[in-house]
């Protein structure tokens, strides 16, 4: 059973030079970033970012809206699940239901939607660098946003018997963002310990899922966490998940691999194909852990 580490913080970086006009200074701000990133992903895949473009005013609306939202009476629902959500894709694809209490809850998810897209492109566009990959290589790959999702969660407090919202899992998209209330609970697995990914106000959860991971032939890490919930509170938070499209392949890029003599560790797939697998995970749990799908399914 892995120890949870207190003491560990996760690293934060700075978007400031990404957002602002480009001077030389920015662009050794810029560099700078870029390698804090690339270090980051490569030993965590886990990260904080500040000064990254979506208004604090706007997230912590939304929080406090979902708040409201999930407050409307339901108290049943507590006794049977850990937690509940509520999904929403982009606005502009035109299927999202919205309730109609609280008032501004679909303008100010939309809102953040839109931030957070353009959040996901910022980030992508840094990853492409880290990585070596030829300008725009992964805006081109990955430029259809209409798989991208956000999931709004409560999660209920934790019980005297049980307390897990969420068990350890590693997200199969490309990249996710969490905001989160004040409550806490959310923890990343570093060298075997649970590191706690504890809020801070106005900065956003960045980690990488199973498609860098793959893409990167393994370098960059889809890092394991988890939600343990908490006695005291109700926990609200936001994950938005910027992903590929469901027709693309996925496969370890030739930077990786032949252009650096290294064998690929992982047998290409379709991204469907994976989602459609890991969708099985929940809705048919297997009765034995090793038969849940993670990407190690296409390990080679
Ligand atoms: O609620 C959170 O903080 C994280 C949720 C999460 O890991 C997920 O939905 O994949
Ligand atoms: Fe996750």
């Amino acid at each position: 059973m892995a120890a949870t580490n207190n003491v560990g913080a996760l690293p934060v970086v700075d978007l400031a030079p990404f957002l602002a006009t480009g001077d030389d200074e920015g662009g050794v701000a810029r560099a700078s970033a870029t390698g804090a990133v690339r270090k980051v992903c490569r030993e965590y895949g886990f990260f904080r970012v500040v000064n990254h473009g979506v208004p604090a005013e706007l997230m912590a609306r939304v929080l406090e809206l979902l708040a409201a939202f999930f407050a409307l009476p339901d108290e049943e629902k507590a006794k049977v699940r850990p937690n509940e959500y509520l999904l929403a894709f982009d606005p502009q694809l035109g299927f999202n239901l919205y309730p109609d209490e609280p008032s501004g809850f679909k303008e100010a998810l939309e809102e953040l939607y839109g931030k957070l897209t353009e959040l996901g492109v910022l980030i992508q566009e840094i990853l492409n660098e880290c990585m070596g990959l030829p300008p725009g290589y992964l805006k081109e790959y990955n430029g259809d946003r209409s798989f991208d999702f956000m999931a709004a969660l409560r999660y209920f407090p934790a019980t005297a018997e049980e307390n897990s919202g969420i068990s350890e899992h590693e997200d199969g998209n490309c990249i996710t963002f969490v905001l989160q209330d004040g409550v806490g609970g959310l923890e990343v697995l570093k060298d075997g310990a649970w590191v706690p990914a504890d809020p801070v106000e106005g900065s956003i959860v960045v980690n990488i899922g199973d498609v860098i991971q793959v893409l990167s032939n393994g370098e960059m890490k889809s890092a394991t966490h988890r939600v343990v919930r908490k006695p005291a509170a109700h926990r609200h938070s936001l994950a938005f998940f910027f992903t590929v499209h469901g027709n693309k392949w996925v496969e370890p890029l030739p930077e990786y691999t032949e252009k650096v003599g290294k064998a690929p560790r992982y047998r290409r797939f379709l991204y469907s194909e994976y989602q459609l697998l890991r969708m099985r995970n929940m809705t048919h749990p297997p009765s034995r852990p090793e038969d849940v799908v993670h990407i190690t399914h296409y390990a080679i």
